[in-house]
């Protein structure tokens, strides 16, 4: 027996269905579809459809590698619904509801609605509903009481938002729902942003789980935001070839040039005006530590922050054994005795079953230190996984490190996942600003380095490995202790070996460095120029705040703007010549080399030329961005990079 709602509502849908204009919104649109596409029938209601066990499974089995990344949002977004009377359903391209999270209190009434595990959202057999219309226009959309199609759906409320896979495909939808809501539509307004965002958030942790073995750009409008939330993803590989894009890089970078409207396969440096060169100095810098602006053809402007392959290649197997003048230790450094010292107790623990920490100021190297260690040992064939656990959000780090079981989620449905510890068994765990990682997880990392085993989650047994752990830190772990932020007992299951890396300006074999990142870095750039030496000598004098990570970035802005042969004073940063005559004398060589360079066009004072003024006014309105100071001052770029050089200005990332 219908009630007296349920049959206005039949009547209000037959007559938009039958009268024959053309539908904008798209719940009309859906409705019209229903009845002429679909032939289903208004006046006809439907109770929920919920597939068989087997059919269920079946459609599980589709995308079970997705399950595992989908739950983890589901329950953070579930957490955070369920006091407003809301359950999650994860639906698959076909609207069969794959994974659900609910109030069991309320289970017979879900099940009877159709909010359910196992329920067919599909617009052909449900009629128009926030999971079926959602899949038909690939937008998120909100359904609410009487935009459902179907008599039967009008007192629930459903929001839902497409999900795609890493590659573009469409997987399914994710949908909040609740039984009762206030009648106003726009008391979904909330629940439709939440579920949004998630869908996106779920699609970002899939996307980067599916290219950890890529290099990432992360992009985003504010600088101080891209660690967190970097809109727009795009994976690349070492060539610089797009091979992934996640939908914010899809919708924001589309169309390119009006000939493909893929981004698959295109060349990353065409996509930005600062080319490639750009987005690897960014790599180089690290994690957010460089304010380098990106713009696009369009005109758009995004901060970017870089993230590395988390497993680095695999190395071919050393000829001979590691000896104690292993190498790839002794590659380190040149003759100064800290780091020869260094050098020497490092290469004591090769092979040794001892964990190591290693502290340092930011830039001084502890990532290829602990590389370095690893390259020196018998496991050089093994994985290296470095980890950066301040960069992994901190919803994710433990599946992420830990793994999950075949099993943990929705019904035993998903193959599960080695975390990272797994995937480094048998080779080298870095784990890269150790004090940031979260207590809760300290915990159990500590039994990972106490009982060398790891409990996967929803894992019944632990999984022995058998690793040796790097870790690294620039905070002072003592004082995190003293606050109560890391375990002592953990410190010390780390600290088996202490290594301190000096900070550059303690480095007496600076000389050896610059001579060894020069050659790098022209080898990368395809080119070599000498460096003069009244350059050697402001290089050498310098304090190097940024250590040797600065003095690569130094370098490899010299070999760029150089004119091929030498680079003189003036191709480098102005700050290195301003402190020219203030730098005590610490070698005779240094001395002379001070003297020998009062280049007049390049120490200038700072505001003293206009058009230095001008120019460097520009930049920093336009955030360093060249093009964009370019376009200003109405000259090309080249003109900017000759009058900087000229100038000696220097842009702050590569301070
Ligand atoms: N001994 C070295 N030889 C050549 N390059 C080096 C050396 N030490 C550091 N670098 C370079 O300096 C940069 C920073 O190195 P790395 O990331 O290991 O430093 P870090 O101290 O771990 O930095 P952070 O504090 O950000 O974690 C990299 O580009 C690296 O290649």
């Amino acid at each position: 027996m219908l009630a007296q709602s349920q049959r206005e509502h039949i009547d209000h849908v037959l007559a938009v269905s039958q009268a024959g204009e053309p539908a904008t919104d798209p719940i009309h649109r859906s409705w019209v579809r229903c009845v002429n596409d679909y032939g289903l029938d208004p006046s006809r209601p439907t109770r929920a459809h919920i597939v068989e066990q087997a059919r269920l499974r079946e459609h599980q089995d589709q995308i079970e590698d997705f399950l595992g990344v989908a739950r983890t949002g589901m329950e953070q977004l579930y957490k955070r619904m369920a006091g407003i009377g809301y359950v999650l359903l994860l639906t698959d391209a076909h609207g069969i509801a794959v994974d659900f999270i609910g109030n069991d209190a309320w289970a017979r009434e879900l099940k009877h609605s159709g909010l359910y595990l196992g329920a067919d959202w599909s617009e052909t057999r449900a009629g128009t509903c926030a999971v079926g219309t959602c899949i038909v226009d690939k937008a998120p959309i909100t359904c609410h009481h009487t935009d459902h199609f179907d008599a039967s759906h009008i007192t629930l409320t459903c929001n839902a938002a497409p999900l795609f896979d890493p590659t573009g495909g469409f997987l399914g939808v994710l949908d909040v729902s609740a039984l009762t809501s206030p009648s106003p539509r726009d008391s979904q307004h909330l629940a439709l942003h939440m579920v949004t965002m998630y869908a996106q958030m779920v699609e970002d942790a899939s996307f980067l789980r599916y290219f950890r073995d890529r290099w990432v750009l992360r992009l985003g409008s504010a600088w101080s935001m891209v660690d967190v939330s970097g809109e727009i993803m795009l994976a690349f590989d070492a060539d610089g070839l797009i091979v992934g894009a996640n939908s914010g890089a899809r919708r924001a970078l589309r169309p390119l040039d009006g000939v493909t409207d893929t981004l698959i396969g295109r060349p990353l440096g065409e996509v930005f005006r600062e080319g490639m060169d750009a987005i690897w100095r960014i790599a180089r810098a690290g994690f957010s530590a460089d304010r380098t602006a990106l713009s696009t053809s369009g005109g758009e402007v995004y901060y970017g922050a870089v993230l590395q392959p988390r497993v680095a290649p695999l190395r071919p197997a050393p000829a001979v054994a590691a000896t104690p003048a292993a190498p790839a230790l002794e590659r380190l450094a040149g003759n100064d005795p800290q780091m020869q010292r260094l050098i020497a107790q490092a290469s004591r623990l090769v092979n040794r079953p001892v964990n190591i920490l290693v502290h340092g100021e930011t830039g001084t190297g502890k990532e290829v230190l602990a590389k370095a260690l690893h390259e020196s040992s018998s496991r050089a064939t093994k994985p290296f996984v470095a980890v950066n656990c301040a960069a992994i959000p901190e919803s994710l780090i433990e599946s992420e490190l830990f793994g999950y079981t075949a099993g943990t989620f929705t019904g035993g449905r998903s193959k599960g996942m080695r975390g990272l510890i797994q995937q480094a068994d048998g080779g080298t765990l870095f784990l890269d600003e150790i004090g940031d990682m979260p207590l809760h997880l300290q915990t159990r990392l500590l039994r990972v380095l106490a009982e060398r085993e790891v409990l996967p989650l929803g894992a019944e047994k632990p999984v022995p490995v058998n690793l040796t752990v790097v870790a690294a830190s620039h905070r002072d772990l003592r004082k995190l202790i003293a606050e109560g932020s890391f375990r002592e007992d953990l410190y010390y299951r780390l600290c088996g070996a202490i290594l301190y890396l000096p900070p550059l300006r303690e480095r007496r074999d600076r000389d050896y460095l610059i001579d060894r990142l020069l050659a790098a870095e022209g080898a990368e750039l395809g080119t070599s120029a000498a460096l003069d030496p009244a350059a050697r000598g402001l290089l050498l004098g310098y304090d190097w705040p940024g250590n040797v990570r600065q003095l690569r970035n130094v370098l490899r802005f010299a070999l760029a703007v150089c004119d091929g042969e030498h680079i003189l004073p003036q191709d480098l940063p102005a700050e290195l010549m301003a402190s020219a005559p203030q730098a005590p004398s610490r070698t005779p060589a240094i001395a002379t080399a001070t003297a020998a360079v009062t280049a007049p066009a390049a120490v200038t004072t700072p505001g003293a030329d206009p058009v230095r003024g001008e120019l460097e006014a520009a930049l920093r309105r336009h955030h360093w961005n060249i093009t964009a100071a370019a376009a200003e001052l109405g000259v090309c770029r080249a003109t900017i990079y000759r009058q900087m050089k000229r100038h000696g200005i220097v842009p702050p990332h590569l301070l």
